[in-house]
């Protein structure tokens, strides 16, 4: 029987000439490194070019709502005053690890950021309460600043829950769901233009 749960019929939109960040927390590596390059290839496969593409990370989950709201609102002021976006100009004062592709970026604020974090339950609160902040902290970034900040935090109960979801367990037959998040980035940052 075909599941029902599930991203709905793919959708292609073509992202050529649109920025896209990805800010990735640096927990649990083996999985994020899986979702970011899904993300990343799905990214590539609608049109996106290398040099749209900004990686950018930040220490643990928590800080991808002020990672991702830094990055937005430099990329704005690099826009307004005509100049790319060098790893000096993102990392200077950052209250964040921002840790910048070295390459300067092109001259337009990002339509669209992915967030990527892998949150793993252990024996306490911690993961509720982490979980739920960046949540809400993700929601309102976007809402306030009118970027589309695609929701890429895993919450898992078991290390293997995660790198099923990152299509790292065939057996499971779950795909990377990394590249579910660069195709709403893609979506979503169309969209944005109409
Ligand atoms: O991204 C994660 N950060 C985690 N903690 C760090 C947190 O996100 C912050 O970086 C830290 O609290 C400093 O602010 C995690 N756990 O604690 O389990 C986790 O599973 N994943």
């Amino acid at each position: 029987m075909t599941p029902i749960k599930g991203p709905g019929a793919a959708q292609t939109h073509d992202g050529t000439g649109l920025r896209v960040a990805i800010v990735h927390a640096r927990w649990n590596e083996k999985i994020i490194d899986a979702l970011v390059a899904g993300a990343k290839k799905q990214l590539l496969a609608a049109g996106v070019t290398e040099e749209n593409i900004t990686v950018e990370t930040v220490p643990g989950s928590y800080e991808l709502p002020i990672g991702v709201q830094r990055l937005y609102a430099a990329s704005q002021v690099q826009a307004s005053a005509g100049e790319g976006i060098s790893a000096s100009d993102l990392l200077s004062s950052s209250t964040t690890d921002l840790k910048s592709s070295p390459t300067t970026a092109p001259k337009k604020a990002f339509d669209a950021i992915i967030a990527i974090g892998v949150l793993i339950k252990g024996s306490t609160m911690h993961f509720e309460y982490i979980a739920d902040a960046v949540s809400h902290g993700l929601m309102r970034v976007q809402l306030d600043s009118g970027v589309p900040v695609i929701f890429g935090l895993l919450t898992v109960l078991t290390e293997e829950q995660g790198l099923e979801r990152a299509g790292l367990v065939a057996s499971s037959g779950m795909h990377n769901h990394g590249e579910d998040w660069g195709s709403a980035a893609v979506e979503l940052g169309v969209k944005r233009r109409e």
